[in-house]
């Protein structure tokens, strides 16, 4: 896409007129809070949806839909992007699938589980944020490591199989994980271009990225597996790397809280999980048909020295089942991210400090332990003493393989 310089650039990142971009359900009367889950009391959000090019150059366009897209997520947290015809169609595809896995008996969803990595099967209720269980039913996908592996084989912490079901879903999510490893990169592209920072900056560190999807269904507010009464989603948190690009059928029940310097989490340092829960001045994102969400994770929120911070979000349960993808777009397990020196024409400092840098690897691993404590992945991890193996060098430096 090519502008003529002084086009208005703003009409040119939203979708064309012909992509529908109104919120689902029935007359919205620009309102949007119709599919508000039940008890809540947020802000509708009204967002803009941006078209990313085909590929990201340095373009004058590009550089202006990076600076863009970078504003909206300072002022907003979030951003819609629009999907393609044939990106509808891989996100129908996938939703089939996971209505597909879950509609499967409850067996056949629990021996979907791997003791080396947390891919597979979450049931209702098992999984922890802040203390308190969340009553969503999750397939985490994370990268399908077998036996033979050199890092399985060195028994690294979280990598190993991703112990597919016996339908047809491990294809359809592939081909939709394999589009938005695509788009992720695209908009760390278009970020460094709207920070001001040199190529690479960002991508650098998701060569063999360690990307997965958390495959979502929620249970209407009274059928929360008998174990509270009207129960909730997925307690307030934020996600733990660079970019989460997730989407939702037309049911209803994500909020984030908007960018705050009142509002200040370091989630790698203290967690920021249950933080805000029940207070006030949480923004209801509507589902919005034909369109991905992307908000922001703790290593953006380090890596641009607070510059962009990472979305704190939660979801409600509400009426009616509701189903949704989370992909998350990650550094390399072995990357040791550090903040960016310059960059957003004098906003970012340059880093005089000698920063230790986070390991991406050993933050995801922690945050995994302490979301699934009873997991049987933890337990394998603890009894074999593998989280040690997070501070050998071998581990913390990009590319390198264990010999086996
Ligand atoms: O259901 C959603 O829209 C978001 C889910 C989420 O926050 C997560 O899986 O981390
Ligand atoms: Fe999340």
């Amino acid at each position: 896409m090519t502008i003529p310089p002084g086009f208005n650039i703003r009409a040119a990142q939203v979708a064309p007129a012909s992509v529908s971009h109104r919120p689902y359900g029935p007359s919205t009367g620009g309102v949007g809070n119709e599919t508000m889950p039940p008890g809540f009391k947020a802000e509708v959000a009204q967002l803009d949806t941006f078209k990313l090019p085909e590929h990201a150059t340095g373009s004058l366009s590009n550089r202006r839909l990076g600076r863009a897209l970078v504003d909206a997520w300072r002022r907003d947290g979030i951003i819609q992007i629009a999907m393609s015809d044939a990106q509808r169609e891989l996100w129908e595809d996938a939703k089939a699938a996971s209505h597909r896995f879950f509609r499967e008996p409850h067996g056949e969803k629990a021996a979907c589980v791997d003791s080396q990595s947390y891919a597979g099967y979450i049931a209702s209720g098992e999984e922890v944020t802040d203390g308190i269980a969340d009553y969503s039913e999750i397939f985490t996908i994370t990268k399908d490591l077998g036996p033979s592996d050199p890092r399985v084989r060195a028994r690294w912490p979280c990598h190993g199989s991703c112990p597919w079901p016996n339908i047809n879903m491990k294809e359809p999510m592939a081909r939709y994980n394999e589009d938005l490893g695509i788009q992720g990169e695209k908009l760390l592209q278009l970020a460094e271009l709207g920070l001001g920072v040199s190529p690479g900056s960002l991508t650098r560190y998701t060569r063999d990225g360690w990307h997965h999807t958390r495959v979502l269904r929620f249970p209407p507010r009274n059928a929360t597996n008998g174990k509270g009464k009207e129960g909730r989603g997925i307690g307030s948190h934020t996600d733990y790397g660079l970019l989460v690009i997730s989407t939702q059928d037309e049911v209803g029940g994500l909020f984030i809280r908007r960018p705050s310097h009142k509002e200040r989490f370091a989630n790698w340092e203290k967690s920021a999980a249950g933080l805000r829960e029940d207070d006030d001045g949480w923004v209801y994102i509507p589902p919005v048909e034909g369109v991905h969400t992307v908000i922001l994770g703790d290593m953006m929120q380090y890596i641009t020295h607070n510059y962009l911070t990472a979305t704190p979000h939660k979801v409600g349960l509400n009426t009616r089942e509701r189903f949704a993808f989370a992909y998350f777009h990650e550094p390399s397990f072995q990357a040791v991210v550090r903040p960016l020196e310059g960059g957003c024409g004098g906003m970012l400092h340059d880093s005089f400090e000698d920063y230790e840098g986070i390991h991406y690897g050993t933050h995801f691993t922690n945050m995994f332990m302490r979301n699934y404590p009873d997991r049987i992945t933890t337990k394998r991890l603890i009894a074999e003493d593998r989280y040690k193996l997070l501070a050998e060098k071998e581990l913390r430096t990009m590319d390198s393989v264990p010999a086996s």
